[in-house]
């Protein structure tokens, strides 16, 4: 370690703001970045001029897409904020920021409280344990009301809310804050929040407040014996206790404080962010990461310590404009100098960093060496891509890396002409290393190349970056699902191929035992020769022989999945035996076994939650059932209502615009994928007849 660490890593916060859709997640970025000094000019989201949404698509459409990392400092911390999108169809990228974070702010639109991204997102966060603090922002707005935001956080998350302020007014008359920690006051001057005064809580919310602040106390005696002490014994509970109190039931989760704020009218930002540093946990917090030795397969914790080996995720990449690929890396320990070589132990690759760069909303800074709880940027590495484990050379260890759900949603692609097609590779290939939630393919036959990602707008992005960031002009068709095919049934069959035409024939023989796996477990080859009766030296080939023909299905030539395979029998010849001819046995033997597995076309079930006024409730069940959905329950939303529903993707294109015409534009939903199911027999017919009939041949 040549360099001193700028920030002690008590001092240091990994955090993610997250939120539903326009609650304002981007706006107070802006602020935290705007008070902390980095950016010079507040940029309204919507009008191009954001300081983090730089990519072009995020301007036009006004929403966040990538997960950018920026650092920022504030009362000798640095916070490194990483910024989580809000739409369903990237929850890739919030998971992806989980992981690297180490605290979140929530940010809650104080008129609707609690919304359904937000539970997506909640849910996500407390899988991974991450401490939240809740900022109840848009509290200038008609309609906001911190008291309900609260409740929400209660009824909705069922989440312990631990109100730490209470707002003084709301909506127009949002005038200010009382800190129920510090029994301070801030009063803003004017609408606009730039100019306030922090004085005594005035003499007409004195009442409430104390009744606020006794209330917190006793939340805080539930989780805290000291202060339950204390609080039974009518002591006066010192401030320094409440905030030590706050933050331990804060890191573990036992509660989360609750603030109020408008980031739009600048008001509430700057204590938002003393609550960062004063509640939410540094990288000596948080319970260490997990990583496994790739020798011995032993577990080993990862805990911030500059002394340490190196060892880093790299969670991201991004091709820079400027500087071109950008890989983002959480370091977990140790420390890195620019210049020196690591191991990528996914990859079994050593790679060299060039340079190591701190990103700021609005420029980089190049720096020295990168220690450990930190987040930075790294060039020069060619081989890394998103989730992979950057080590010691020395100390090779493999990281937990990040789960990628497969895609639904497909669409097929035909480049208009050779120099677009050879653009094409190209573009797919880097764009798939930036976001390991897509996937293209060619298929060998026909050609076509089909993308598959996770809902119709992350397509969208990706077809408008091929289009401008790579100059691909191509036709694109329309969305289509997502199939896959399963068997239901134990099965055996046999599979031979046997050529004579002279010379050296061929000759292959086999029998298999073929088993529905379990959803999700994906294909198992298991080999139960005995005697030699197939040659060991041919057996990969059965299994490259039926790997290869599950790619395209047995009904309509959508992927075979969940399968247990079982070599158990078959024969072979002398001469003409080859392992082309044991990888054609094995493709007919699943294919004659098809005729009698039950084989089934699967489909991906969406979770649909659909928040609409009463009025319009009878419509929108009957639109789910004509869909054929499935409503799993109803709830109360103040005065609409909120429809849970499963449906399938095939039948959710063009949904939005059924939705906004029969609510007249005030009815919302949000899908994700939730699992995959059997398609009813009529279904699957028509699928397999627009397909060009079975494959199975009776
Ligand atoms: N009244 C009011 N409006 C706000 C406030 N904060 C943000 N907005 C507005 O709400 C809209 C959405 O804000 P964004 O900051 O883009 O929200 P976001 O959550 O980042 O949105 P996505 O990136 O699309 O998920 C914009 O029109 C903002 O101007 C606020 O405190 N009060």
């Amino acid at each position: 370690m040549a360099n001193t660490r700028e920030f002690p890593l008590e001092m240091t916060r990994n955090i993610g703001i997250m939120a539903h859709i326009d609650a304002g997640k981007t706006t107070t970025t802006e602020r935290i970045l705007y008070y902390t000094g980095k950016i010079h000019k507040i940029g309204e989201t919507h009008d191009g001029a954001s300081q983090m949404d730089w990519m072009a698509q995020e301007q036009e459409r006004g929403i966040t897409i990538t997960s950018a990392a920026t650092t920022a400092a504030w009362k000798d911390h640095r916070i490194n904020i990483i910024d989580t999108p809000g739409h369903v169809d990237f929850t890739i990228e919030v998971e992806r920021s989980l992981r690297v974070l180490d605290g979140a702010v929530a940010v809650l639109d104080a008129q609707a409280g609690v919304e359904p991204q937000t539970e997506t997102v909640w849910r996500q966060a407390s899988e991974y344990n991450v401490p939240r603090i809740v900022f109840a922002n848009k509290m200038d707005k008609m309609g906001a009301n911190f008291d309900f935001s609260v409740e929400t956080i209660g009824d909705r998350l069922q989440a312990n809310a631990l109100p730490i302020q209470m707002p003084i007014g709301a909506e127009d008359d949002f005038r200010g804050i009382i800190d129920l920690v510090e029994m301070k006051a801030d009063l803003y001057h004017g609408d606009d929040g730039s100019e306030w005064d922090t004085v005594d809580i005035p003499e007409e919310f004195a009442a409430e407040a104390k009744k606020r602040r006794d209330a917190m106390i006793e939340k805080l005696a539930d989780v805290d014996d000291d202060i339950m002490e204390k609080y039974l014994g009518g002591e006066e509970v010192p401030k320094a206790e409440i905030k030590a109190a706050i933050r331990k039931g804060t890191l573990d989760l036992s509660l989360f404080p609750v603030l109020a704020g408008s980031a739009f009218k600048n008001k509430g930002v700057q204590m938002m962010l003393d609550a960062v540093v004063d509640y939410l946990p540094s990288p000596l917090d948080v319970r260490p990461y997990n990583a496994t030795d790739p020798d011995t397969g032993e577990n080993v914790e990862l805990e911030a310590d500059d002394n340490k080996p190196f060892a880093a995720l790299a969670f991201k990449i991004a091709t820079d404009p400027f500087v071109g690929r950008l890989t983002f890396i959480r370091v977990y320990t140790g420390t890195l100098e620019s210049g020196s070589y690591v191991l990528n132990s996914t990859k079994g690759k050593r790679e060299r960093v060039g340079r190591l760069l701190q990103m700021h909303s609005n420029h980089r800074q190049e720096i020295p060496e990168v220690f450990s709880g930190d987040i930075a940027a790294a060039i020069g590495l060619k081989n890394t891509t998103t989730g992979d484990s950057l080590t010691d050379p020395n100390h090779p260890l493999k990281l937990e890396s990040m789960e990628f759900p497969d895609p639904v949603i497909q669409v097929a692609v035909e480049p208009k002409s050779k120099a677009d097609q050879d653009k094409m590779d190209v573009a797919l290939q880097k764009l798939a290393e930036e976001d390991p939630s897509f996937k293209a393919e060619t298929n060998p036959e026909t050609g076509e190349t089909l993308i598959a990602g996770m809902g119709e707008l992350h397509l969208d992005i990706i077809i408008d970056r091929m289009r401008r960031e790579f100059n691909v002009e191509a036709t694109v068709g329309a969305p289509q699902v997502a199939y896959r095919e399963a068997f239901t049934k134990q099965t055996s069959a046999q599979g031979k191929f046997v050529r004579q035409s002279g010379g050296k024939g061929q000759y292959g023989d086999v029998w298999i035992e073929f088993t529905p796996n379990e959803e999700g477990a994906g294909f198992e080859f298991e080999d139960a020769i005995v005697g030699g009766v197939v040659p060991r030296e041919y057996i990969p080939s059965v299994e490259q022989g039926l790997r290869e023909s599950l790619e395209n299905g047995v009904l309509a030539g959508y992927p075979l999945v969940d399968l247990k395979a079982k070599l158990y029998d078959g024969s072979y010849h002398d001469v003409d035996s080859s392992e082309a001819s044991f990888k054609v046995a094995a493709s007919l033997a699943l294919r004659n076994a098809a005729k009698n597995a039950g084989a089934v076309i699967l489909e991906p079930i969406m979770k649909v939650d659909i928040v609409i006024p009463e009025e319009y409730m009878g419509d929108i069940m009957g639109q789910v059932t004509a869909r054929r959905g499935r409503i799993d329950g109803m709830e109360e939303r103040g005065n609409a209502q909120q429809v849970h529903s499963y449906v399938p993707l095939s039948e959710m294109f063009g949904y939005a615009t059924t939705l906004r015409s029969a609510s007249q534009g005030r009815g919302v939903f949000t899908m994700t994928f939730d699992h995959y199911e059997a398609v009813p027999k009529s279904v699957q017919e028509e699928i397999i007849k627009k397909n060009g009939g079975s494959n199975i041949k009776e």
